[in-house]
């Protein structure tokens, strides 16, 4: 049954997530809950399985996919790179984002994969990223001098990445020529980058379906440019296959959807409060949910969109009540909107969450405009779903603080907003310096918005009131009542609607 797995891993098994091992039995107990509602179902679909390895493994494909945008399985062949980012320096077009930044994210983009190699890095300004070519008659020439340089003396380049979000086919069949290299943009990267990170089913078939729009719409430039090559670039039966491979796609993640809600059901039978730690991507993210969980198998990674599945961590607040840590896919800026959707889907379950955690990177440059970018990100995503964007529900927390100076530091704190909802948590996830302060104000953010409470409730020993508190609450402690030997003082954490029930079945009857 290998789909049954599947479903797990996204949820509490972390066997298969970064490599790492199975955690704790907390986790265990509640995987094994799960699993008694997922076997049933999954018995259902046994071909299934066939059907979404076959469209991983499609070699008619793959030969589309590689001639559209360069990427390949082989990507763990080593690459020698060449970075070019342009940038418009003036006029209402100009870039809102220093080229440095944007330079630095695209070096980071191609570091994320193992054995591409940053032999060259150069931002160059354009007057428009529209044009044919790209770059002005005269700087075109100096980059062709700069590469032509290159391949003659050190180490030949395999590939030039432009980083714009997505460039025309035109572009790049231009670029191509001139520089006599592969051409590859943001979008053909990261979707290598995915392709490599992708772990479980669902995440493969997102980054599949996420290849689709792209594949599109070189197709539509290619058919718009009147000075087409004259090269056919797909034929009527590779594209018949695509639009068959887009219906399959969708109808396989509508399947797994659907089976991820019948957990989430269940999950929210079993009463776990659940917070979603979201930020942008390489904020810290998975960190900080080890610093909480002390999950050992979890491993943070310094690449770009080194999580794809959302995955569920159990982890104890401090009156040990147990909430679940959702990790979720970072976002990031500057990514063409059809790639990133498919994995908003992903992001639905942290969209339910009680509490959204906020994790910024403080020892990032750009880091205001990370923060802006995720909550506008996260405003929109919420604005269709159930559950509002308020700010009781989030808590912005600072990562990374080991890497600023202290007075920077303190320069941060004292900006954030005064009320305890708006304040800016700083931590750092390698420290720990700061985590259990989070701790304590997640405690008080979850029992407030979960409607729980912590109580003392005095019962007698023995009694069904023990037996119906462990059923209907979180028990987080025990102790015989010093003036009552007959006694158990039960400290426990309730929801308003169960205490009511206690009173009623309980409390009435003895008075
Ligand atoms: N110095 C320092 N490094 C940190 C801290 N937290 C995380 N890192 C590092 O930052 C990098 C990214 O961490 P992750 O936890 O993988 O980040 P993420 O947000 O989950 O990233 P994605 O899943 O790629 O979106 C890793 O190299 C971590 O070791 C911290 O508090 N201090
Ligand atoms: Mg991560």
């Amino acid at each position: 049954m290998p789909q049954f797995n599947l479903s797990r891993d996204k949820y509490t098994d972390s066997s298969k997530y970064k490599g790492g091992k199975v955690a704790g039995q907390r986790q265990k107990a509640i995987a094994q809950a799960e699993d008694e509602e997922t076997a049933a179902s999954d018995d259902d679909h046994p071909a299934e399985t066939n059907i979404q390895s076959e469209l991983i493994e499609d070699r008619e494909y793959d030969s589309v996919v590689s001639s559209a945008m360069h990427v390949t399985k082989r990507m763990l062949n080593v690459q020698h790179v060449a970075i070019i980012q342009p940038f418009i320096k003036w006029g209402p077009r100009k870039s809102p984002t220093k080229p440095e930044l944007l330079l630095q994210e695209a070096e980071a983009l191609v570091r994320s994969l193992p054995k591409w190699n940053i032999e060259l890095s150069m931002k160059v300004p354009v007057e428009t990223l529209d044009k044919r070519q790209l770059f002005g008659t005269g700087k075109l020439e100096e980059l062709k001098g700069i590469i032509q340089a290159r391949q003659e003396a050190g180490t030949p380049l395999t590939c030039v990445f432009i980083s714009k979000g997505t460039l025309t086919f035109n572009q790049k069949q231009t670029l191509e020529k001139e520089f006599r290299l592969p051409v590859m943009d943001r979008y053909s990267v990261v979707v290598q980058i995915l392709r490599l990170h992708a772990v479980s089913m669902e995440a493969k078939l997102q980054v599949a379906l996420a290849e689709l729009p792209y594949i599109w719409s070189q197709v539509k430039d290619h058919e718009g440019s009147a000075k087409g090559s004259g090269r056919i670039f797909l034929s009527d039966s590779q594209r018949q296959m695509l639009q068959l491979r887009e219906r399959k796609l969708r109808n396989e993640l509508t399947n797994i959807r659907s089976h991820r809600e019948l957990l989430r059901n269940r999950r929210r039978q079993k009463n776990f409060p659940v917070v979603a730690v979201v930020g942008y991507t390489n904020a810290g993210k998975t960190s900080l949910i080890k610093a909480l969980t002390e999950e050992q198998s979890l491993q943070p990674r310094d690449q770009l969109f080194a999580t794809l599945d959302v995955t569920a961590h159990a982890g104890l607040l401090p009156c040990k009540l147990e909430v679940l840590y959702m990790d979720t896919v970072g976002f990031m800026a500057d990514i063409p909107t059809g790639l990133i959707e498919c994995f908003v889907a992903t992001l639905e379950d942290a969209m339910l969450a009680d509490v959204i955690v906020h994790v910024q990177d403080m020892a990032h440059e750009n880091r205001s405009e990370q923060r802006a970018h995720v909550e506008r990100t996260l405003a929109t995503l919420m604005r269709n779903g159930e559950r509002s964007f308020t700010p009781d529900r989030v808590i912005n927390v600072g990562n990374k603080i080991d890497l600023v100076p202290e007075s920077v530091a303190l320069q941060q704190e004292q900006h954030s907003t005064a009320s305890e909802d708006g304040k800016l948590h700083l931590i750092s996830s390698q420290t720990l310096h700061g985590v259990h302060e989070l701790l304590v104000e997640l405690e008080r953010r979850v029992l407030r918005v979960t409607g729980r409470q912590r109580i003392v409730i005095r019962v007698p020993m023995g009694g069904p009131e023990m037996a119906w508190l462990y059923k209907n609450s979180a028990v987080t402690q025990t102790a015989a009542d010093p003036n009552n030997a007959e006694r158990l003082l039960v400290s426990v954490v309730i929801t308003e609607a169960k205490l009511q029930q206690f009173r009623h079945s309980f409390i009435r009857k003895r008075g």
